[in-house]
């Protein structure tokens, strides 16, 4: 994140985003949970059981990059799956993490592909998601999410948990937050298609979105 934005514009800008989230219906009650790398030494992230619409910006956890708590209300009890998607995937400025209605459904289904929860259905989930891992399914708070999630961080910009629901990066807050609306939106997409007969991207669709947009996928 620039350094030319504050600490507080931050803190601002996750309780706007949170609010824009919840008022969508993605993060019902006090689920999901964001957060936001700040500098070299520190990092913002949503507290435990705060609600996304009615975020105080102040009370916003400030933490080190040992996951020491230094500031605002306590963290979320997922912070450490998010210092472990920041320390193996340096790209990620950002993480949203949410229960989503429809990617929560799709974590649910029993035949998923383990690499791919979702197939290659539009350009912009391929654009900003990317190949989708399936995690195998945990309790919120089980710290071992964070050895799965290191995993799958270098070469994934989002993971689905089983039975729980999407962690999305990127490379700014703001991005992070579309991407995950997008991937949402492209999980309903999936389930209002599964039992007709859809198309997919066809693998030179797929070329063509890697070259102009730097899409990147795996087939
Ligand atoms: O989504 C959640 C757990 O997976 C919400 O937990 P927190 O309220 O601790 O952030
Ligand atoms: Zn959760």
């Amino acid at each position: 994140m620039s350094n030319a934005t504050t600490e507080h514009q931050l803190r601002q800008r996750i309780a706007t985003l949170g609010q824009r989230l919840y008022a969508r219906g993605l993060s019902p009650g006090t689920s999901g949970n964001i957060s936001v790398r700040f500098d070299e030494q520190r990092w913002l992230c949503t507290p435990t059981n705060s609600c996304m619409g009615e975020l105080e910006p102040e009370e916003i956890s400030l933490l080190d990059w040992e996951g020491n708590h230094l500031g605002g209300e306590p963290p979320s009890k997922e912070y450490f799956f998010h210092l472990a998607y920041y320390r193996h995937r340096p790209a990620a400025q950002a993480i949203v993490h949410l229960h989503s209605s429809y990617s929560s459904a799709v974590a649910c289904l029993d035949d998923l592909d383990p690499h791919n929860a979702l197939p290659p259905i539009t350009p912009y989930f391929v654009m900003r998601i990317g190949n989708l891992p399936l995690l195998p399914y945990r309790r919120p708070g089980d710290v071992r999410l964070g050895d799965d999630i290191a995993r799958y961080a270098p070469k994934h910009a989002a993971v689905l948990l089983a039975n729980h629901g999407p962690v999305v990066t990127g490379k700014t807050l703001d991005a992070t937050v579309s991407a995950a609306e997008e991937l949402e939106e492209t999980a309903k997409l999936y389930l209002l298609l599964r039992d007709k007969p859809y198309r997919e991207l066809t693998r030179s669709q797929i070329e063509e979105l890697k070259e102009v947009f730097g899409a990147e996928w795996e087939s």
